[in-house]
């Protein structure tokens, strides 16, 4: 039994023919034609009919078609409008499938919720509990901090990605590939499975190498309190790493004051927080933000409205 029926090149041509599509470079569209690629993701993902999968990029419904057997429901959420009638026939044929038609970043994750599984009236609510994609590589880093950023509902994410975005994702501090995305994602949750796939796997095949990451969410303590911070600390976090990280030549102290924040305030942090002024950012890992966010927070030094990216700066296809 296939993964998947249309995780190979000839099923793949055949639905792009039927429905009159061509593939869009634009939207990323590289669809998988290898059937060992899904059943690798399948293993990452873990599926159970517990398992509610929120997907970006579902495409003609080649990684989804794998899901669907597995998963208690799946909705995808895709950008190109042209795809809708094969996904009209996909939520058919299969009630535990729904989508939504829109780009990720835009669309409201009560649209995602609401799409829920089930006929009719017996349609229910269902919030997802996992992302699982194959994303769209130009925006694929900026989906996967905002969502787990965003969205506590996700446990989990199993994200096929470029490999160098995986890179990132993976790094350690003080190697090359880590920086403010890496330090930021720590906040969120932790690599705890890696796997590389080659541009082969993928019609029409991309120019570069591409990873599937598991990230399992992780709870970040609050040094004071030992809880788990909250979401409004976690962004306030990821704004002051951000802010540690927006001058890469600097050390720390100036790069975080040309963002607005006191130096007196700043000096204090940096004592309290056992973190030293004239570090560069990219040597200190996600505990050490998290330290100085917590002091800087209890002496009300974060400045309003600071703000977070979620993109990975160069990183993308
Ligand atoms: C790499 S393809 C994956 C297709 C399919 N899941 C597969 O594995 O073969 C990425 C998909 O994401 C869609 N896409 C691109 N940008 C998007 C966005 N901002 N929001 C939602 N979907 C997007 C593309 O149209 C495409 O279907």
């Amino acid at each position: 039994m296939p993964a998947s029926p249309l995780a190979n090149p000839t099923a793949t041509r055949e639905m792009l023919e039927r429905f009159g599509l061509a593939t869009k470079h634009r939207l990323g569209q590289n669809f998988l034609v290898d059937d060992h690629v899904i059943a690798r993701i399948l293993d990452l993902a873990r599926l159970d009919e517990d398992s509610h999968v929120v997907e970006v990029g579902p495409g003609i419904g080649t990684l989804t078609l794998g899901m669907l057997p597995h998963a208690g429901s799946v909705v995808s959420i895709e950008a190109d409008h042209t795809l809708e009638p094969v996904l009209a026939d996909l939520a058919h044929e299969f009630p535990s499938f729904a989508y939504v038609m829109g780009d990720a970043l835009k669309v409201s994750w009560e649209s995602v919720c609401a799409a829920g599984v089930g006929e009719g009236d017996a349609k229910i609510r269902v919030e997802p509990n996992i992302l699982v994609a194959n994303l769209p590589y130009n925006v694929a880093a900026t989906i996967i901090l905002k969502y787990l950023a965003e969205h506590p509902s996700l446990a989990a994410a199993v994200v096929m990605v470029q490999a160098e975005v995986a890179d990132r994702i993976c790094a350690a501090p003080g190697s090359k590939a880590y920086g403010a995305y890496t330090a930021k994602l720590n906040l969120y949750g932790r690599v705890t499975g890696r796997f590389e796939v080659p541009p082969t796997c993928f019609m029409p095949a991309p120019h570069v190498n591409s990873a599937v990451v598991r990230i399992e969410r992780a709870s970040v303590a609050d040094p004071e309190t030992g809880a788990a911070l909250g979401p409004e600390r976690l962004a306030a976090t990821a704004a002051v790493t951000d802010a540690a990280f927006a001058q890469r030549r600097k050390t720390i102290r100036n790069s975080m004051a040309a963002r607005g924040f006191e130096k007196a305030a700043l000096d204090e942090a940096f004592v309290a927080a056992d973190v030293s002024p004239t570090a560069r950012a990219e040597t200190l890992a996600c505990e050490d933000f998290v330290r100085l966010a917590s002091a800087l927070a209890a002496a009300e030094a974060i400045p309003a409205d600071l703000p977070v990216r979620f993109s990975a700066g160069g990183a993308g296809k």
